[in-house]
């Protein structure tokens, strides 16, 4: 019983710390955050020393003055995730001699698929994680592509595994994701991580990326979360679905905007807090988003200058108008996309620590 006091008295002493050092952050009852491993809280909480102290700001102003929106940069987040990552590999390589690995999966011959999985391996090489790559045509069947997925469950050495989206036409993603072991599912796309984190208290092996992401972003920045009303323009389960789920976590009033959704610019502009994750350029202009609103742009669309024959990452907000009306904006890129590839790290580093009996 003292035992149980005291490691609750330190899990409020922690909460105290949090509060003071992220300011904004606090939790209505102690006993209602559960806790589930060293990386995995009910909600998520960037850690400490994770979260580069420059970056907090006493108090968030939800205002813009005439002036240009705070930038929510993500590149120096996702540096000291990196930074965190290799040490805790460095350290697992020498007090027991093994390292985490990464499988990825990629079918057909996208362009994007092929820049994102790039950027997946590079920095998975420069924390110390192993990554394998299964590459197959874009006629492939869905049982040769089942059969690469369950090659990789059963291999021990292989502690996450990523199936590149989207998938061709033919081939049934539901079904794929199904295979994937839960325990091994790094992006937390299977059914049972996704319909976990939909139940507060619930504990999903992981939590999907790019919803991490947008939480460590706006925390991060001193954002409150909570109580604040959120509108998430698209309902993908790679970001939209996962990311209101997670905020509902965070005690926001979380809507839903997709392609039925009629005149998506009234129900944006009621929002504290707007996410897009559409997939079109620039869809989200200036007078969806309401005076001092925080923009999350997830989009990463690649799009070809006519004039010069070059590719451009564009966001789906259209950054110009948007920074003159909101209080706080992330860039792209820049923003949101290096947090989504520092958290595979994190997810496939807390998988190899499940597996090691290192939690
Ligand atoms: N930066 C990052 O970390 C990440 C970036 N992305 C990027 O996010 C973007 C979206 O990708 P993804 O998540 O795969 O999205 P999907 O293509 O799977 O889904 C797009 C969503 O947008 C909705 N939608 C489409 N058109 C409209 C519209 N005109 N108005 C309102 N809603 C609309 C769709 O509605 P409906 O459901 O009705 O079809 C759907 O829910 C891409 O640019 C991708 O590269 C994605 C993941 C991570
Ligand atoms: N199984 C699966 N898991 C995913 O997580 C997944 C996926 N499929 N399919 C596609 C989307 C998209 N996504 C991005 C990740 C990083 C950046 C990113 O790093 N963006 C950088 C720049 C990228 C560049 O230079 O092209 C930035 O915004 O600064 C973008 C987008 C993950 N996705």
């Amino acid at each position: 019983m003292k035992k149980a006091l005291q490691s609750f008295s330190k899990v409020v002493a922690w909460h105290r710390n949090l509060r003071k050092t992220l300011h904004f952050h606090s939790f209505s009852s102690p006993p209602s955050c559960t806790f589930l491993g060293p990386n995995l809280p009910d909600v998520w909480v960037p850690k400490e020393n994770t979260s580069p102290h420059t970056l907090l700001q006493e108090n968030f102003q939800w205002t813009n003055d005439g002036r240009s929106a705070a930038i929510l940069e993500g590149k120096t987040i996702a540096k000291h995730i990196k930074m965190e990552v290799t040490d805790e590999i460095s350290r697992m390589k020498s007090e027991i001699g093994k390292f985490p690995k990464l499988a990825v999966v990629l079918v057909g011959d996208r362009r994007d698929s092929h820049t994102f999985i790039h950027i997946k391996l590079k920095a998975c090489d420069k924390v110390g994680i192993e990554t394998v790559v299964s590459q197959l045509p874009e006629n492939c069947t869905e049982n040769e592509l089942l059969d690469v997925v369950s090659s990789f469950n059963d291999d021990q050495d292989v502690h996450g595994i990523v199936v590149q989206l989207p998938l061709p036409q033919h081939l049934d993603e539901e079904r794929i994701m199904n295979i994937v072991n839960p325990e091994k599912d790094v992006d937390g796309f299977h059914p049972l991580n996704i319909g976990n984190l939909a139940i507060r208290g619930r504990k999903p092996f992981f939590i999907p990326c790019a919803s991490k992401s947008c939480i460590e972003l706006l925390l991060s920045h001193g954002v409150e979360i909570r109580g604040k009303r959120v509108v998430i323009i698209g309902r993908s389960k790679i970001a939209g679905l996962p990311t209101s789920l997670l905020l509902q976590r965070h005690h926001a009033t979380v809507s839903l905007v997709h392609s039925y959704t009629t005149k998506p610019e009234e129900i944006t502009a009621e929002a504290d807090i707007v996410v897009a994750d559409v997939g079109i350029p620039n869809v989200v202009r200036g007078n969806w988003i309401k005076k001092g609103a925080v923009v999350i742009d997830l989009g990463t669309n690649q799009v070809k200058d006519p004039n010069s024959q070059v590719f451009r990452l564009t966001g789906d907000v259209c950054f110009e108008e948007a920074v003159k009306v909101a209080s706080a904006i992330t860039p792209v890129p820049g923003g949101v996309g290096p947090v989504t590839i520092s958290m595979l790290l994190s997810n496939t580093l807390d998988s190899a620590k499940r597996a090691f009996g290192m939690v």
